[in-house]
């Protein structure tokens, strides 16, 4: 799969350890930094991942901050991505299964690395169920 990442300072390292775990696996990754753990501001990292989402150049994201609320809230706020904050693989399969989410934001501060592969895998090998739910996630982007 092509796959976005992006992270600010705080997530760093677990975007670091991500990236080298989907590369391994053979996945395309797009990162779109940070790049180092100097201090950053998370929206414009999170955004350019979401677009790239949302374009199309990327077939899902995974974005990592200190907590993972604010990369999610503004991946939120790019049209057609749907992001979870998941803390474990079942929040990952939900947001899949349920909620066609195209977007995994990981809290750098409170995951261990193996957690974050483990989120990260489930999210990437959960199909979507479609039938009501795709009622329902067709209304997000067009209320009732
Ligand atoms: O978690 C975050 C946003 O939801 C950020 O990654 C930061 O950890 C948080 O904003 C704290 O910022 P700081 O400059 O690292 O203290």
């Amino acid at each position: 799969m092509r796959i976005a990442v992006g992270s600010d300072h705080a997530g760093f390292h677990l975007k670091e350890h991500v990236k080298a775990t989907l590369v391994e696996a053979g996945h395309e990754v797009l990162d779109v930094g940070t790049a180092t753990a100097d201090s950053v501001d998370y929206p414009s990292y999170a955004r350019e991942a979401a677009e790239l989402v949302a374009s199309g150049g990327a077939e899902v994201g995974v974005i990592a901050c200190g907590s993972g609320v604010g990369v999610s809230i503004v991946a939120n706020k790019v049209g057609g991505v749907r992001a979870v904050n998941a803390h474990d693989p079942a929040e990952a399969e939900m947001s899949r299964r349920h909620n066609d989410a195209n977007v995994v934001t990981l809290s750098g501060a409170r995951l261990k690395p193996e957690q974050a592969d483990a989120i990260v895998a489930t999210f990437l090998a959960t199909d979507f169920e479609g039938g009501r739910h795709a009622r329902r996630v067709g209304q997000i982007d067009t209320p009732a």
